[in-house]
């Protein structure tokens, strides 16, 4: 594998992940966001493990996350809890651009948007490694999901990036070893434990952004 051997607290547990997502919801189905970008984090760690061709991802949902945990951490801060705290308090504020880019550019309605896109990806990314066969591909696997949600919001010039970079992908026993769960069947396992809370958790998101027309925010 083309990345050097991560330390102890850079590796990925795709366990961990999985805790961090069943955080994500409140009991009334609130998604706090704390948790929701801690379970990028640890995604990220996955993503670390795979080499520099993948840096400018990994540098880009490290940037998106940085801009959320500074509105978590900042004199706003308890307006960030939730996701919908954070959507009624930056629009009744007008802290979003909503047509065009303007003085908003890093809202966190905006930043949460893109890795809201990004997680589409990674719901269907997972759901062919959970049904994928010994000889499945998972750069081929990685392209689909990708075309079928984050591509269409990304230019030419980043779906030519992620096409090469997909193409780098180690194969699906190495990928399987990375997630550090154990047997390709206990993988799978988790797999199914998984989805279905990264699913819920973009269902959940997908409709309040779209109950506030945010969908497509520039
Ligand atoms: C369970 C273990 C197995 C799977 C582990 C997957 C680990 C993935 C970790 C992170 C995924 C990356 C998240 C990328 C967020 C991208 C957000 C985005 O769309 N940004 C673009 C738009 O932003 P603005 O310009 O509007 O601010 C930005 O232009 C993008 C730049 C970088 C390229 C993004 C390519 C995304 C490809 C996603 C596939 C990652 C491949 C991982 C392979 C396992």
């Amino acid at each position: 594998m083309a990345g050097s051997e991560p330390s102890e607290n850079q590796k990925f547990c795709l366990q961990e992940v999985l805790d961090t997502f069943k955080l994500c919801l409140s009991d009334s189905k609130e998604v706090y966001l704390e948790h929701y970008v801690a379970g990028w984090r640890g995604l990220i760690k996955f993503l670390n493990c795979l080499g520099s061709v993948f840096g400018f991802i990994s540098k880009d949902a490290v940037n998106k996350i940085q801009i959320l945990v500074n509105y978590l951490n900042g004199e706003n801060g308890p307006h960030y809890v939730t996701m919908q705290s954070m959507v009624k308090y930056e629009l009744e504020n007008d802290l979003v651009d909503l047509t065009k880019r303007g003085s908003h550019s890093e809202s966190g309605c905006r930043t949460l948007l893109r890795l809201h896109r990004a997680l589409r990806w990674l719901e269907l990314f997972l759901e062919r490694l959970r049904t994928s066969t010994e000889d499945s591909k998972t750069s081929n696997m990685c392209c689909e999901a990708y075309n079928e949600s984050l591509a269409q919001h990304h230019p030419w010039v980043i779906r030519k990036a992620a096409g090469m970079a997909f193409c780098v992908l180690p194969g699906r026993a190495a990928f399987f070893e990375v997630m550090n769960v154990g047997t390709p069947e206990q993988v799978v396992a988790m797999l199914g434990e998984a989805l279905p809370l990264i699913s819920e958790v973009y269902q959940i998101t997908e409709e309040l952004y779209k109950e506030h027309n945010m969908l497509d925010l520039p």
